[in-house]
């Protein structure tokens, strides 16, 4: 039997009086994408959180390649191969885009030298080679501050994928973004993550996003997955047209 990208076995957490994880264990198999959909307060976003070891479980363990990652900081963890985008992109407005890259770039390969020229570094062709893959080639050189909220996405996943992840954990990939434009991003997100050879787990809430780009969807409810299966199979289940999609089954 093959390794799992990613498990986790028992993962428990509690806020005050809330269970935001309650004994979740789950296996994520490489080149599978994963959407996770859920009401509000299901725990979603948690379970990101600690599988990135932003938020550490008071029980259970996260196994990443077979790995346990539980009690490392987040940052040993994106080295092992893990990465995250946020639903607000995290990049320096006031830099270009190739300039995010650049520096995610020197974070990776250790570069600590504040005077070192970023322009000047073997990675440079390797970043402008991840703006092509996710459409932003043209805006390379434009500062992010003057760009769309969805050039502004591709170029966070740029940013991710710059540090060479095997997994990346994105949490709602299109929210903020036009309608109209979020098809056109997804497109070019799931077919630059098949070309880094990346896996992804992404929450998200567009159902229509869920049935064209999910290979497989999870359920949370309640702190845990209450259902997990093939996007067309999960979508027609009376509970989650009740409880996630919001209609009268
Ligand atoms: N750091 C925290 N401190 C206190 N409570 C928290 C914290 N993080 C999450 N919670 C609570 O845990 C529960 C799960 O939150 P979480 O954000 O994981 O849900 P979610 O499924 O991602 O929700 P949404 O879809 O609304 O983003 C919620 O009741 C939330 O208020």
């Amino acid at each position: 039997m093959t390794t799992p990208l990613l498990e986790t076995r028992n993962l428990t957490i509690t806020f005050g009086g809330v269970i935001a994880a309650n004994d979740v264990s789950l296996k994520i198999e490489a080149g599978r994408n994963l959407a996770i959909i859920g009401p509000n307060g299901a725990g979603k976003t948690t379970f990101l959180n600690i599988c990135t070891g932003w938020i550490k479980p008071r029980k259970g363990q996260v196994l990443f390649q077979g790995e346990d990652v539980t009690a490392l900081p987040p940052r040993k963890i994106v080295q092992r191969g893990v990465a995250r985008a946020f639903q607000i992109p995290q990049l320096f407005t006031e830099h270009t885009a190739l300039e995010n890259l650049l520096i995610a770039a020197a974070a990776r390969d250790g570069m600590r030298n504040p005077l070192i020229d970023l322009h000047d570094t073997p990675a440079r062709d390797e970043m402008l080679h991840l703006l092509e893959m996710v459409n932003c080639a043209d805006v390379a050189h434009r500062l992010v501050v003057e760009l769309s909220e969805g050039q502004r996405k591709l170029i966070d996943i740029a940013v991710a994928l710059a540090l060479k992840p095997r997994l990346l954990l994105m949490d709602e990939p299109t929210s903020g973004v036009a309608s109209s434009e979020k098809d056109g991003i997804m497109e070019i997100l799931i077919t630059a993550l098949a070309e880094a050879k990346v896996t992804s787990v992404f929450v998200e809430h567009d159902m229509g996003i869920v049935q064209k780009y999910a290979d497989e969807v999870a359920v949370w409810n309640a702190g845990n997955v209450q259902l997990r299966g093939a996007p067309a199979e999960i979508l027609e289940h009376p509970d989650v047209i009740r409880d996630v999609i919001g209609e009268v089954a």
